[in-house]
């Protein structure tokens, strides 16, 4: 355990009260045109009731919750595995509902922090100062985000977290595998969060330091993410890696050997799968047209998370196929975020010219970037390619990359007219 693990280990053991972080949903809600979500039949929200004497202060945010805002019951927050369904004012879960009892003048702080440009909350308890999240980057696994960290973080002014992805927001804090049950512990209030993102143990955090949070799967997990990280920072700069969705996705595959996957959701006869992508594109494509038929181009955008994760298509599936829908996850941003907000990045680019693409990336966040000879010594210092996961698998078959092109073909289209209209890119390529 490192030493910064330590430290957010060890201040679970000094909370008290459970106040709340005083977030107002309902008038984030209100600024926002949030489309309902396609939930079915019976919603978990019908236990709002049962909760309803710890709700208190959030009463009002909680009805309006329920009036404007519609949780698809397949979405992962809701399989808790062990865990009890977020009802209620736990819906605000992590966010809200923290341990820590935090004084009234923490709370303005937090609220007051659009006019920060480096917001913190101050914890009375650790007495002292914890960054917010000045930027995530939200997207997408097997896009080179494991180097774009490494190098964005080597920056003078980036304080690494104390892990790259912190998966805080998302459903993995619920999983009950072996691999994040501490993780589950660690990270369940918001100031274990604050710690794991200020880094560096106790050493102090300096004035012009900037954290931010690498869960490059915030973007495609639930319908979630984009509410929780605009009510902790609503300036909050995003950063989002594209790149081609037949190589994400055959990388992805790669990396999480396939033949599980296919097993699992596709057939009850392993034979069928045959261990490879070439048996599980066909397969998961006509899966995906039977199961989801509303996955289509400039469709609801909520399709690409109430099919991805409840089963329809199988959670695996959630960061495979579907979730390279860069135009689906993106629109769904949209609705909370203006194109200010957001910097797009094609992989190819970072993985050709890394130096323009990386400045690009630390001047958005309105830093310096590095020069040259900097530069060199951040590329030396990480670790480009050695992640790869296609290098050792099976090669596929030209026909199952044809196949997997085309499925994706309208969806690029749709991406482009996206980044044309809301962030002025005329050029994206994605090239394959
Ligand atoms: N600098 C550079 N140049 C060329 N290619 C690069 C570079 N950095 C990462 N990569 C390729 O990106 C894929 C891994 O992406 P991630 O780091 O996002 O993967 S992970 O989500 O952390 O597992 C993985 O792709 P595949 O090889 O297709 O699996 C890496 O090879």
């Amino acid at each position: 355990m490192d030493e910064s693990q330590e430290d957010y280990e060890s201040s679970l053991n000094d909370q008290t009260g459970t106040d709340m972080l005083g977030i107002d949903f309902a008038a984030l809600l209100a600024q926002h045109p949030v489309y309902p979500f396609n939930a079915s039949s019976t919603s978990p929200l019908g236990n709002i009731d049962a909760s309803s004497s710890r709700l208190r202060r959030s009463r009002d945010t909680w009805e309006a919750l329920r009036a404007n805002f519609r949780f698809p019951e397949s979405s992962p927050i809701w399989l808790a595995n062990g865990l009890p369904p977020p009802v209620g004012p736990d819906l605000c879960f992590t966010l809200c509902h923290t341990k820590e009892k935090l004084c009234s003048q923490d709370v303005a702080r937090l609220t007051d922090r659009t006019s920060q440009a480096n917001p913190t909350l101050m914890s009375p308890m650790c007495r002292t100062p914890l960054p917010l999240p000045f930027y995530a980057t939200i997207g997408y696994s097997q896009a080179g985000s494991t180097f774009f960290a490494d190098a964005i973080t080597l920056h003078r002014n980036i304080r690494p977290a104390c892990r790259k992805e912190i998966h805080f927001f998302d459903h993995t804090m619920y999983s009950s595998s072996q691999k994040y049950a501490n993780r589950k512990r660690s990270y369940f209030n918001i100031r274990s969060y604050l710690f794991c993102l200020r880094g560096a143990g106790m050493s102090p955090l300096p004035s012009n330091a900037l954290v931010g949070d690498n869960t490059i799967k915030s973007i495609y997990v639930d319908a979630w993410q984009p509410v929780w990280l605009k009510a902790i920072n609503p300036n909050i700069k995003l950063m989002v890696l594209l790149r081609n969705p037949v190589k994400r996705s055959y990388s992805r595959y790669s990396m999480k050997g396939g033949s599980h996957i296919c097993r699992q959701y596709l057939a009850t006869d392993p034979g069928v799968c045959n261990n490879n992508f070439d048996s599980y594109v066909p397969l998961m494509i006509d899966f995906i047209a039977k199961k989801c038929p509303q996955l289509v181009p400039r469709g609801d955008p909520s399709a690409a998370y109430t099919c991805a994760s409840g089963g329809a298509a199988g959670r695996e599936d959630v960061d495979t196929i579907v979730a390279s829908l860069y135009d689906h996850h993106l629109r769904h941003w949209l609705n909370f975020f203006s194109a200010e907000n957001f910097l797009l990045i094609e992989s190819d680019k970072l993985f050709k010219e890394p130096l323009q693409e990386i400045n690009r990336a630390i001047n958005f966040l309105g830093l310096e970037g590095f020069d040259a000879a900097s530069f060199r010594r951040v590329e030396a210092r990480s670790k480009p390619r050695t992640n790869s996961h296609t290098s050792k698998a099976p090669k596929p078959k030209a026909e199952t990359m044809e196949l997997l092109a085309n499925f994706y073909a309208p969806h690029i289209e749709a991406l482009r007219d996206l980044a044309r209209t809301h962030f002025g890119i005329n050029s994206l390529s994605l090239e394959f």
